[in-house]
């Protein structure tokens, strides 16, 4: 919506409200990063709908992690896959239940470690590394609805820390299926986002509710409607 909408939409109380464009904000880090915490943080201050990300994985993958082995780019691809149109299907929900009061749009956890997969999440079109048949360089499969990353524009929250603090925080962590040895894999595996558009780093050395300040203010400098 434009400022001028926005401005009659205030004016003019009684009138309906114009509905908002629901947008995607992915809360990404290594392993035991803090990335559930903080989103069950930034659900509770805005009001969206939420997706652990973890939850949509193939059971194959976390059998794999469960058993110490890094996932490769061929088990990550249909989960990033999944977790797009996840988000894609829950805005279009949204957007179809005249009922709906939430602000449009999804919250998501993902590790989203490489340039690439966020570029799957962010629904633009890739060509995937691995693909069905295994073979670098092949387009995404022909069933997956074609990319649009301007139904859901997506935003990072990357939780940036030292290996020294992470290392701890995922070894206070018990009965997870991720193990603190997996830690080195997945900081080999991280590209940094810094820098990539529609990116907030927060600390990882922050408290919860500074780490949800920072990246609801650093949002709002990203965002064409504040949130
Ligand atoms: N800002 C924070 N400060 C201190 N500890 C935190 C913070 N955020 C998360 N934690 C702790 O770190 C561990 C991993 O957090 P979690 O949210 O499960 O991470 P992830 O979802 O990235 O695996 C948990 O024990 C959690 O309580
Ligand atoms: O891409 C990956 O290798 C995984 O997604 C991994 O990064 C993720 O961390 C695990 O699913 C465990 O979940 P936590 O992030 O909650 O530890």
């Amino acid at each position: 919506m434009s400022q001028d909408e926005h401005q009659l939409a205030a004016a003019t109380p009684d009138a309906p409200k114009p509905k908002r464009h629901p947008i995607l904000i992915i809360v990404m880090g290594v392993a035991g990063t803090g990335k559930t915490t903080l989103a069950r943080e930034l659900e509770r201050r805005l009001d969206m709908a939420y997706v652990e990300g973890d939850e949509l994985h193939p059971p194959a993958n976390i059998a794999k992690m469960s058993a110490g082995i890094p996932l490769t780019d061929a088990d990550r691809e249909p989960w990033l896959q999944l977790i797009r149109t996840t988000a894609e299907g829950l805005a279009a929900q949204q957007q179809a239940d005249p009922a709906f009061a939430r602000r449009p749009g999804a919250l998501v956890t993902c590790s989203a470690l490489r340039t690439y997969y966020r570029d799957l999440l962010r629904g633009k079109p890739v060509k995937v590394r691995s693909g069905e048949t295994g073979e670098k360089g092949t387009e995404l499969p022909g069933h997956l609805a074609p990319p649009a990353p301007h139904t859901l524009p997506a935003y990072f929250v990357y939780i940036k820390g030292e290996r020294e603090l992470l290392q701890a925080r995922i070894s206070k962590r018990e009965g997870h299926y991720m193990k603190p040895g997996m830690l080195d894999s997945q900081l080999q595996t991280l590209e940094s986002p810094d820098g990539e558009e529609g990116v907030v780093v927060v600390p990882l050395d922050a408290t919860t509710e500074e780490q949800a300040d920072i990246a609801i203010r650093g949002l709002n400098e990203l965002l064409p409607e504040p949130l």
